[in-house]
């Protein structure tokens, strides 16, 4: 049975873990002292109408001093420098499921050409440290080429549905392109999809002309289509983490990645910077 760590145990991070031990395999969870602490008592309550609601027991440290075969890092990117700290083994393959994409950059200064992109499409959110919650039946992971057969067998066996083999800039922008526009609108307006589908789709669209700009297989349309077919109630992350008055949000990993991607590539992001600059003024209100 492959070893597979998790750096972080929010959201995602929490429910992988809960996935995959109830999969069968044995992940470990790496996480600060304190939650660790309490999870190695408590445990994790799961609510999920994809595994279930349960109560799941997951082993967890706060360092990753054995090897492992997979390396799943699941935090947000204003905690990643700190949290790399605790990873002193050298993991077969890395894979990050962070939103944005400049994460890459900094993991490949640390691990070399073991990483390889992921991206998560989830929603769910804690209730707590040692309880998640996840709101929808939706749960995949696209890991790009070469793969990580290590972790993507573990998580097929575990139930979640998982892709394989695209290359990195269609994982990755691919993902930001669906989720710039959603998250930089609801957040501007801490309101629902349904009020701003205009500015999102106008995102959507800026964040396209990147995305190919990159070298991404994205359309825009097909973006907008998927965008059109989401719930008026959609909302986003990036809503909730500001509108909580978190410091810690990822503004700079989704807005001000794509705008330093389109200043490098020529490209004009009206909408998206105006949206980044109301975002910023409301993160900096609370
Ligand atoms: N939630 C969602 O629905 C989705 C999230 N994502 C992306 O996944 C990534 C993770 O998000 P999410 O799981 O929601 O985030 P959460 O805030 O729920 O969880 C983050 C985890 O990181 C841990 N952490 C923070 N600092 C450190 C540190 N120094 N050392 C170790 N662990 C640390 C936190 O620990 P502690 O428990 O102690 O606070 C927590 O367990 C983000 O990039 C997000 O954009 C992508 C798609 C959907
Ligand atoms: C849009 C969503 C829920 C998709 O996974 C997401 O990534 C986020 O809000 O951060």
């Amino acid at each position: 049975m492959p070893t597979i760590a998790i750096l972080g145990s929010g959201a995602v991070g929490a429910l992988l873990g809960a996935a995959l031990a109830r999969g069968g395999a044995d992940p470990v969870l790496v996480t600060r002292e304190e939650t660790a602490a309490l999870l190695a008592r408590a445990g994790l309550r799961v609510d999920s109408p994809l595994l279930g609601d349960h109560h799941v027991r997951v082993r967890v440290a706060a360092r990753l001093d054995d090897e492992a075969d997979a390396l799943v890092v699941a935090v947000k990117a204003p905690h990643l420098p700190a949290a790399l700290q605790r990873i002193r083994a050298e993991p077969g393959v890395v894979v990050p499921l962070l939103n944005g994409t400049e994460h890459m950059a900094a993991l490949r200064a640390r691990f070399g050409d073991r990483v390889v992109a992921g991206v998560v499409r989830v929603q769910a959110h804690r209730d707590g440290p040692a309880h998640v919650v996840h709101r929808s039946p939706m749960l995949s992971v696209a890991v790009a080429a070469p793969g990580a057969p290590a972790l993507t067998d573990a998580l097929r066996a575990a139930g979640v549905e998982v892709a394989t083999g695209a290359p990195e800039a269609d994982v990755l922008w691919g993902k930001l392109t669906r989720l710039a526009g959603l998250a930089l609108a609801t957040t501007a307006a801490d309101a629902p999809l349904g009020d701003v589908r205009a500015d999102a789709e106008a995102v959507a669209r800026e964040v396209a002309a990147i995305a190919a700009a990159e070298g991404a297989a994205v359309g825009a349309e097909a973006v907008v289509a998927e965008l059109r077919a989401l719930p008026d109630a959609a909302s986003s992350s990036l809503r909730a983490d500001v509108g909580a008055g978190r410091a810690d949000h990822e503004l700079d990993a989704i807005g001000g990645a794509v705008l330093r991607a389109g200043a490098r590539h020529g490209l004009p992001m009206p909408r998206t910077a105006a949206l980044v600059a109301q975002v910023e003024t409301r993160a900096v209100a609370r």
